[in-house]
């Protein structure tokens, strides 16, 4: 198996995944508790690009709960915990709370209580499934060492990407092998783990809390992924798609609906129009390329974060490709041949502040395959 630490570290992070799509059920479940918990983000912490963007309380709370888990087991790894979250929550009488997970479920109840102006029902209710024990998530592999050691890492939590898709709550039934553009089964945790030294991402999990209704109508199920790649190890949940990248001539690509227009049109030039596809969800776009329901993911844009791209980064790395910095690799002349060109984790940006400093500046391209990813850059160069 993985060295007894990383082991350990990949059925923690399966687990408090699980916790924390558990949450993220609870808070959907429970109506009147769900209306209460929606808040505007303001100032800095704004992602920029949207003119709504919520943070809930569900994202505050998943994020410190993972932090605690994580913490607790990994003590040499807490200090290098981050996510998209602060945890400080304001209440609808205007009071700032700070969100912790205490050590029982009731202090955590009545801290909860405080952030729900009162209502215990639902306080009790996030205490509850926060304190909760998931039944224990196998990865079901057996390998090599990975040479690392949790005091090397650090960690990157988005406790609910898609966070929009989340709120509006449209429920779709998936189809197998089919890209579903939106609907609540884009909204996805995501836990990246990457090496401090070197920002390499080297192990991902992703939870997809609503990916199918039981059938015998006890409500939504996920579904989890995982993977581990670091030197020549390779392990994931998801197979890479069946079928030699040439056996289908166009390549296909997901793109934001928001994504400018000049792109679009280079791209059209190369995959033809049928092959670009608009997904929600930066994470779940990611997560397309991963299973193959798109060959690549393109992004121009500065608009996602560390957050966002480095757990599925890692399971696209140990499936056998990866996630550039497109205007580096715009900008380079062999190509995007060079492993620099890959997005790191350890390294805020210079000159900004607030949610900007982790930002993926220079927009990406996510691939399974490095030629495809050559002839899109070539494609993007010649057109841009
Ligand atoms: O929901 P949070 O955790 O804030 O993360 C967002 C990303 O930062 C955005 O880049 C995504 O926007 P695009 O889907 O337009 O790329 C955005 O997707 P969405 O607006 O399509 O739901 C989210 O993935
Ligand atoms: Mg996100
Ligand atoms: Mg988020």
């Amino acid at each position: 198996f993985f060295s007894a630490g990383m082991a350990d570290l990949l059925g923690l992070l399966l687990r408090v995944a699980e916790k924390a799509a558990n949450v993220a059920r609870v808070c959907r479940q429970e109506a009147p508790l769900f209306q209460l918990l929606v808040q505007e983000k303001t100032g800095e912490e704004k992602n920029k690009k949207f003119v709504q963007d919520f943070k809930t309380l569900a994202d505050v709370v998943i994020q410190e709960m993972i932090r605690h888990d994580v913490g607790a087991q990994f003590p040499e790894i807490a200090a290098f915990i981050k996510g998209e979250e602060s945890n400080k929550f304001e209440n609808g009488l205007g009071e700032s709370v700070t969100v912790t997970v205490c050590s029982t479920e009731e202090e955590t109840a009545t801290l909860l209580a405080t952030v729900l102006d009162g209502d215990d029902t639902a306080a009790s209710l996030l205490a509850k499934a926060i304190h909760q024990d998931p039944d224990t998530i196998e990865s079901g592999t057996d390998g090599p060492t990975v040479p690392l050691n949790p005091s090397e890492l650090g960690i990157w939590i988005d406790p609910i990407d898609a966070t929009s898709q989340y709120i509006e709550g449209r429920e779709e039934v998936l189809e197998e092998n089919h890209l579903s553009p939106s609907g609540l089964h884009c909204a996805l945790v995501l836990i990246g783990v990457y090496v401090r030294s070197t920002g390499e991402p080297v192990m991902g999990v992703i939870n997809q809390p609503f990916h199918h209704k039981d059938p015998a109508g006890g409500g939504w199920r996920g579904k989890h992924y995982w993977g581990v790649c670091f030197g020549n190890i390779h392990f994931c949940s998801e197979a890479p798609p069946k079928g030699s990248p040439e056996a289908e001539q166009r390549l296909s690509v997901v793109l934001s609906s928001s994504e400018k227009q000049t792109v679009k049109e280079a791209l059209t030039s190369l995959c033809g129009p049928d092959r670009l596809m608009y997904a929600s969800g930066a994470g779940y776009k990611i997560l397309c390329v991963i299973q193959g329901l798109a060959d690549a993911y393109v992004l121009s844009e500065g608009s996602t974060f560390k957050w966002d791209s480095c757990a599925p980064h890692a399971l696209l790395r140990a499936i056998g490709g990866g996630v550039v910095d497109l205007s580096l690799s715009l900008r380079s002349s062999c190509g995007a041949q060079d492993q620099k060109m890959e997005l790191t984790y350890h390294q805020p940006n210079a000159d900004c502040t607030g949610a900007d400093l982790w930002a993926n500046r220079g927009g990406l391209v996510a691939y399974r395959d490095f030629s495809q990813l050559h002839s899109l850059i070539q494609t993007l160069k010649d057109k841009l």
